[in-house]
């Protein structure tokens, strides 16, 4: 479980907001009784008695350890103390001071029930040696019950790679703020749970983790028209358009057509279809001023009539959510496509997609921001860890979500309710944060071993939820 609608801050903006604390008087010491305490809360928690060991490395994640270990010591628990060596001067060598306990070295450690990881946090700079993550390993795999200080020592603060963490931490106190580690790459699964503890450090960021949408129930004059209208584009494989196309109706549009080959083909009664053969077709069809978002991509195929269907819809002055076959065609020159788009445009791409779209360095984080950057389009960029960045900078992140959504016709569906949203009139990532939060409720929902359509009814009760 990650909180909802929290910040989510880089290693260089938590020193940023730190150091804004300390100028308003507050000395370093004090933030760290206060990591220690929370820290200390969380362990004696789940310790329940269990003997704790505690690891402590020698900067401020260290400090943090030794005020943890101390007022452990303090509420009656039976603590020892390892530490890989000398604390840095400062805050860190005070609190090992006020530890009164004994402190034994790594190599000399022996397994306990409960261990607390305070070896690195956010100074984490390179791998963990590999004697120091052997141990680490070892210690956390006999352990019952690991705790992290503020992130698990060996992952990346701000990508989450993997610098040599072990498996098995069962819980993060993140302090303060959530850092991206957290949340993507190696890290959302190294973290275990995470609890968010607030040591009155005050952030700014305009990154989040994706909230409950607040939605509306309709006016009393509302109609169908007003509730939003989506047109969904078939091609080569209908079934993915027909999914992308129920999924629009149950998330919320108020009249959705599927365009394509079937005018009486399968599906709910409710959804209008519409014949469209040529791209001439599409373009008299886009034309009509009722459409308020255009859905393209599932299933479309990648032949010279997907391709011409790509620029017709291009070409509408409408909202358009791109998927599947749509980014495959765009490919490495998706900039280049979107230049011409004079309306919102949202790209919907699993990692292999972005991948072959996008070259770029750094996080999954900075390299979705580029690309958003890059193309003036918002992304939801997919996966256990799905990152929404806008062309503006804002970043909504969605982890830890059904794994059970690893089955194909999954996107498609999360394609439809996007275009529900944006039919709405939803500007950057709040038609993608709704989107992607009822699309993970629905699957919550759904329980365990769905197929794709079963997403959709849920979607009625995950709505509910909103209003
Ligand atoms: N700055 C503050 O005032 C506060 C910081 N807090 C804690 O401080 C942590 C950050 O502290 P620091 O900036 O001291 O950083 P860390 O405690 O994460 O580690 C920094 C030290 O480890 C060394 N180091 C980094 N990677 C290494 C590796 N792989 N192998 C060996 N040595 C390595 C660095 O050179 C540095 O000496 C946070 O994660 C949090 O736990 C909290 O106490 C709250 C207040
Ligand atoms: N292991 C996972 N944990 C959580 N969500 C996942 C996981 N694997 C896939 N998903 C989600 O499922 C959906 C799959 O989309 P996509 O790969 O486009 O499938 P398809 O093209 O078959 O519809 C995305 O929303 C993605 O975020
Ligand atoms: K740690």
């Amino acid at each position: 479980m990650i909180p909802a609608g929290a910040p989510i801050v880089t290693a260089a903006q938590m020193r940023a907001a730190e150091d804004a604390v300390f100028r308003t008087g507050v000395s370093q010491a004090a933030l760290m009784e206060r990591a220690g305490e929370a820290v200390a809360r969380e362990a004696a928690r789940f310790a329940m008695g269990r003997p704790i060991l505690v690891l402590a490395g020698p900067g401020n994640n260290g400090g943090d350890a030794y005020v943890a270990a101390r007022l452990l010591h303090a509420n009656g628990h039976d603590v020892a103390l390892v530490a890989t060596g000398a604390p840095k001067p400062g805050a860190a060598a005070e609190m090992h001071a006020r530890w009164r306990g004994p402190t034994s070295s790594l190599y000399a450690a022996r397994p306990r029930p409960v261990l607390i990881d305070g070896l690195f946090g956010t100074g984490m700079a390179r791998p963990l040696e590999r004697g120091l993550a052997a141990v680490f390993a070892d210690l956390a795999s006999h352990a019952d019950f690991t705790l992290a200080i503020d992130l698990p020592s060996g992952i990346d603060t701000d990508s989450g790679d993997d610098l040599g963490a072990p498996r098995g931490i069962d819980a993060t106190v993140a302090l303060g703020a959530l850092k991206p580690a957290h949340l993507i790459g190696a890290g959302l699964e190294r973290s275990g749970h995470v609890i968010l503890a607030d040591i009155g450090i005050p952030v700014e960021t305009r990154s989040r983790t994706v909230a409950r949408p607040s939605l509306a129930t309709p006016g009393i004059h509302s109609h169908k028209y007003t509730r939003g209208l989506v047109a969904v584009i078939e091609g080569a494989m209908p079934g993915a358009a027909r999914l992308s196309a129920r999924a629009a109706m149950a998330g919320g549009a108020g009249y959705v057509v599927l365009a394509g080959g079937e005018p009486w083909g399968a599906g709910p009664d409710a959804l209008v279809r519409r014949e469209v053969g040529t791209s001439e077709d599409l373009a008299e069809f886009l034309g009509w001023d009722r459409i308020d978002a255009i859905v393209l991509g599932p299933g479309l195929g990648r032949d010279r009539r997907a391709e011409a269907f790509l620029r017709t819809a291009f070409a509408a002055p409408k909202p358009l959510v791109l998927d599947g076959d749509a980014l495959s065609l765009l490919g490495t020159g998706a900039a280049r496509w979107l230049q011409s788009r004079t309306a919102p445009t949202w790209l919907t791409p699993h990692a292999g997609e972005f991948d072959r779209m996008f070259a770029g360095q750094g996080s999954k984080i900075d390299r979705t921001l580029a690309a958003a950057a890059e193309t003036g389009a918002t992304i939801l960029h997919k996966g256990p860890d799905t990152v929404i960045a806008s062309p503006k900078g804002d970043v909504r992140i969605l982890s830890g979500a059904s794994p059970w959504l690893s089955t194909a016709g999954t996107g498609d569906v999360l394609a439809g309710i996007l275009g529900a949203q944006v039919a709405q009139g939803g500007k950057g990532v709040a038609p993608a944060e709704a989107a992607v939060w009822l699309h993970a409720r629905a699957a919550g929902l759904a329980g365990a071993a769905f197929i794709a359509d079963r997403l959709i009814d849920p979607l009625a009760e995950a709505i509910t939820e909103c209003l």
